[in-house]
């Protein structure tokens, strides 16, 4: 009985939500209570993927929330170009003060970062393109790509890539472009030691290898985020360590 009532709860909910729900972006800022309700993932995952100019290996690593990880994203080349574009405007990583949504150096990323412009070197087009069209993302859904360097003892503590809907400091990043709703990151060296990707919910460790990356998922289109795509960069304990990332969209994202 008391499980009837629960269901018929959660029915009526999800019919709310869904008549709010008008084309592909709802309201910004509707609430979501509840459960996140699982969906067919965006990505259509195959084992060998077609990126347009190379081939890319996907394996799944979870399928709810999809984490997918890719080899042969970027070339050695295209790892080390990347790098030689970024590394000169390398600056403090900062995080979002979610009070006002300004942007404040971070302790719980110790790490610096640099974004990549479009327009920052010929091979940006290149890579944006390919990635829009492994992961079915439009390219104007993309924020540009993201360069961060970690030395020995950086990190990147468990996080999410969305922006929380309560917070008022996220409302000036939703109405750029709506909810981020999948995050890429390709490692673009091999660590020494340490520097693992890690999604502490889902038991989930990655080890950076060049030109890998991983893929993963958490807004759906009720527009609610799933708090199981926690995250991180767990410290490196030898070398260095280089990624870049894409975050996607609901819509095209205005810089
Ligand atoms: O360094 C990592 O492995 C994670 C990076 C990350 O979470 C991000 O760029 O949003
Ligand atoms: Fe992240």
């Amino acid at each position: 009985m008391q499980q009837q009532a629960q269901i018929a709860l959660d029915n009526n909910w999800l019919q709310q939500a869904r008549s709010v729900v008008t084309g592909r972006t709802p309201p910004p800022g509707f609430p979501q209570p509840g459960a996140y309700i699982d969906e067919e993932p965006h990505m259509r995952v195959a084992p060998s993927m077609d990126a347009g100019d190379r081939r890319i290996g996907a394996t799944v690593c979870c399928r709810q929330p999809l984490v997918v990880a890719l080899d042969n994203v970027l070339s050695v080349a295209e790892c080390e170009q990347l790098i030689r574009v970024g590394e000169q405007k390398l600056q403090r990583s900062m995080v979002l003060d979610m009070q006002d949504g300004s942007e404040v150096p971070s302790t719980v990323r110790t790490s610096r970062g640099a974004w990549l412009p479009e327009d920052a070197d010929a091979l940006l087009p290149i890579v944006n393109r390919r990635l829009a069209q492994l992961t079915g993302w439009p390219q104007e859904n993309g924020e540009d790509l993201h360069l961060l360097n970690y030395s020995v003892g950086g990190e990147y503590k468990p996080h999410h890539d969305y922006f929380p809907f309560t917070e008022a400091g996220s409302q000036v990043h939703l109405a750029r472009g709506g909810q981020r709703t999948a995050t890429l990151i390709v490692y673009l060296n091999d660590v020494e030691e340490g520097g693992a990707t890690v999604f502490p919910k889902l038991g989930l460790s990655l080890q950076p290898r060049r030109g890998h990356a991983v893929y993963f998922e958490y807004t759906n289109s009720l527009n609610q985020v799933n708090p199981l795509c926690l995250h991180g960069g767990s410290p490196v304990v030898s070398g260095e360590k280089w990624i870049v990332t894409k975050w996607y969209h609901q819509e095209p994202f205005e810089a």
